[in-house]
């Protein structure tokens, strides 16, 4: 009798289980195989294992920025023989439904939220969402409005003046037109100006000699080209950041280390970050424990530096609204990482084009000189009058529209949504026209933004081809996407809106200005390839192996005083 009960408690816990566990392994195998997307047109995969190959693929910026065009503005991603299908988003009536009306139903995807958490060691903005995400963006947000960034102009020139001698230096007393790379030092420039006007520390990035730069240069340059080589284990890196216990997950990931050269030296750089970061903010800590906000003008940028304006923030919150300190540690990781290789290869970018069109260089420096013969000798250009140079604006806006730094974000959605369409897509199963879709729950969703920002609807026919000029005539008003940024997709736009794209924008005028007041750029013969990442990557064809590098020639105009060396 007891063992009949005891089979019957066991079927009566045992049977639902069984079911549960039944209807999630057909729930799970309906969606690997759904194939709800089938009448939209897109890409056919390159390998059975559908389309993450493709997406990812170093070599892929073309099959980006194709998408709208080949396609239509919603693309049908094949998910292969076990995945399921995703979506390809560019269209402008769809990007603002997930960016900003529905946006609370598409957030980011765990792969990119468990990638940021990791390299960050924590749940910074990168990795949060909702509630949490909105109260740590209040933070973030208030550090970056145009009066703040306003006021780190200074700090800007300071740096850049230190740019500007050590390139006189290597290209002084030599022929016109040195050979020089110079993706190093405006990854030097962007470091340093990240490091003092951001976190308020400097990293001495000009000092050849500096273990301390070389080494975390070496470590925030490359954690992002390792992360996306690792990118068939994204999806299973935000489940595994929750692993618990702490010592069991670093074990795993020192046995995977054995086997995945990309993992050590993805956890190497990690781990050579973090200890800086942990230092500066106890430090800073320290300082208000001790002896109050006062105390933090000793910091290397006087205290102005947006870190400690957000450490200051938060010890003068109210408890409830306080960030602990791994998140305001995984903010500063987050800051620090935002703000430096999209802008440098931007910058390096940018002097590509005008090494290749002297003309427009020439008309750059015209405007230049003249807005700089309105001061007083030695007086700089401020913030607005920066800001307020037309062609250097609208060269900005083109490079930043033609080649975004950033060719995707993902998306996923929570529940079933219908969303709709600016430019209809053209059923290939009934050939009719389809006006609004239904985006079912737990779809991937990729939101082209470098293909957005290339599609010939918005843009008009030449939208692939760099025409400074169309910025001089056209208003923000006249692109359809809800880019944050003049209409274009570049810094995205709704709550994940990049919050330091004030801060980039004016970091690379000024940087491109006193480049061109003191230097002209011409074109090297080899070819460079820029290379899909997380950012993009520029490689000398031929010489990929020896990384990432963007040579030009350079000569000097105007001799630069040396900068002032900084105590710190
Ligand atoms: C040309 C330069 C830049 C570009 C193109 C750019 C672009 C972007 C984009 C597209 C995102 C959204 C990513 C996503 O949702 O997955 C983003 C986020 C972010 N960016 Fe930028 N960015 C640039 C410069 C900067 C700078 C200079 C800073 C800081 C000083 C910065 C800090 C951040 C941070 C902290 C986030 C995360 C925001 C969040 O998750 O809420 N970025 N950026």
């Amino acid at each position: 009798m007891a063992f009949a009960s005891n089979d019957s408690v066991f079927l009566l816990i045992a049977g639902p289980c069984a079911l549960i566990f039944l209807a999630a392994a057909i729930s799970s195998f309906k969606r690997w195989t759904r194939r709800a997307y089938a009448f939209i047109p897109g890409p056919d995969s390159s390998s059975l294992a559908g389309y993450l190959l493709d997406l990812h693929s170093p070599d892929g910026l073309g099959w980006h920025y194709s998408m709208p065009e080949k396609y239509g503005h919603v693309a049908r991603l094949k998910g292969g023989l076990f995945g399921a299908d995703a979506l390809y988003i560019t269209d402008p009536a769809a990007l603002n439904s997930i960016l900003i009306k529905q946006q609370a139903w598409f957030p980011e995807s765990t792969e990119f939220a468990g990638l940021f958490g990791i390299i960050h060691c924590g749940d910074g903005v990168a990795s949060v969402k909702g509630r949490e995400h909105r109260k740590q963006r209040k933070y973030m947000n208030a550090l970056f409005t145009a009066s703040r960034v306003s006021k780190l102009t200074p700090l800007f020139y300071a740096v850049t003046r230190q740019l500007q001698s050590k390139l006189t230096a290597a290209v002084a007393g030599k022929p016109p037109g040195q050979v020089v790379e110079i993706l190093d030092y405006l990854t030097r420039t962007t470091l340093e100006i990240i490091g003092t006007a951001g976190i308020g520390h400097t990293f001495n990035s000009f000092d050849d000699k500096s273990k301390a730069f070389e080494k975390f240069h070496g470590a925030i340059t490359s954690v992002l080209p390792l992360g996306s080589r690792m990118f068939l284990v994204l999806p299973f890196l935000e489940s595994w950041r929750r692993i618990r216990p702490v010592w069991l997950r670093r074990t795993l990931a020192s046995i995977a280390t054995f086997f995945w050269p990309t993992v050590a030296k993805f956890r190497a750089a990690i781990y050579f970050m973090r200890p800086v970061y942990v230092q500066l903010y106890k430090a800073r800590q320290q300082l208000l424990q001790e002896s109050g906000s006062a105390a933090l003008a000793e910091t290397a940028a006087d205290g102005k530096d947006l870190m400690s304006s957000m450490i200051q923030a938060n010890w003068d919150a109210d408890e409830a609204d306080r960030m602990p300190d791994d998140v305001v540690l995984a903010n500063m990781g987050s800051i620090v990482h935002g703000g430096q290789e999209t802008t440098s290869s931007s910058l390096a970018r940018f002097l590509t084009i005008v090494a290749e069109d002297s003309n427009l260089q020439q008309k750059l420096r015209a405007e230049l000189q003249a807005a700089k013969a309105k001061k007083a000798p030695g007086e700089d250009l401020n913030y607005v009058e920066i800001e307020r140079l037309p062609l250097l604006d609208a060269v900005v806006r083109e490079m930043l529209r033609v080649y975004s730094p950033v060719t995707f974000v993902w998306r996923q959605t929570t529940k079933d949504l219908v969303i709709p369409l600016t430019y209809p897509i053209r059923s290939t199963i009934t050939g009719e026209e389809i006006n609004e879709m239904l985006i079912e729950q737990g779809t991937a969703v990729y939101l082209g933004l470098a293909a957005a920002n290339r599609s010939t609807a918005v843009w008009g026919p030449d939208a692939s081809e760099f025409k400074s000029e169309r910025w001089l005539n056209r208003t923000q008003t006249e692109s359809k996407l809800p880019g944050a940024y003049s209409g274009m997709m570049t810094f995205l736009s709704g709550a994940k809106v990049c919050p330091g794209r004030i801060f980039a924008v004016l970091e690379m005028k000024l940087i491109l200005s006193e480049l061109l007041l003191a230097f002209s750029f011409d074109p090297v013969s080899e070819p460079i390839d820029w290379k899909m990442g997380i950012a993009i990557e520029p490689r000398v064809r031929g010489r990929e192996n020896e990384g990432l590098q963007v040579p030009v020639r350079v000569t000097i105009l105007q001799q630069v005083n040396p900068a002032p060396v900084r105590e710190v």
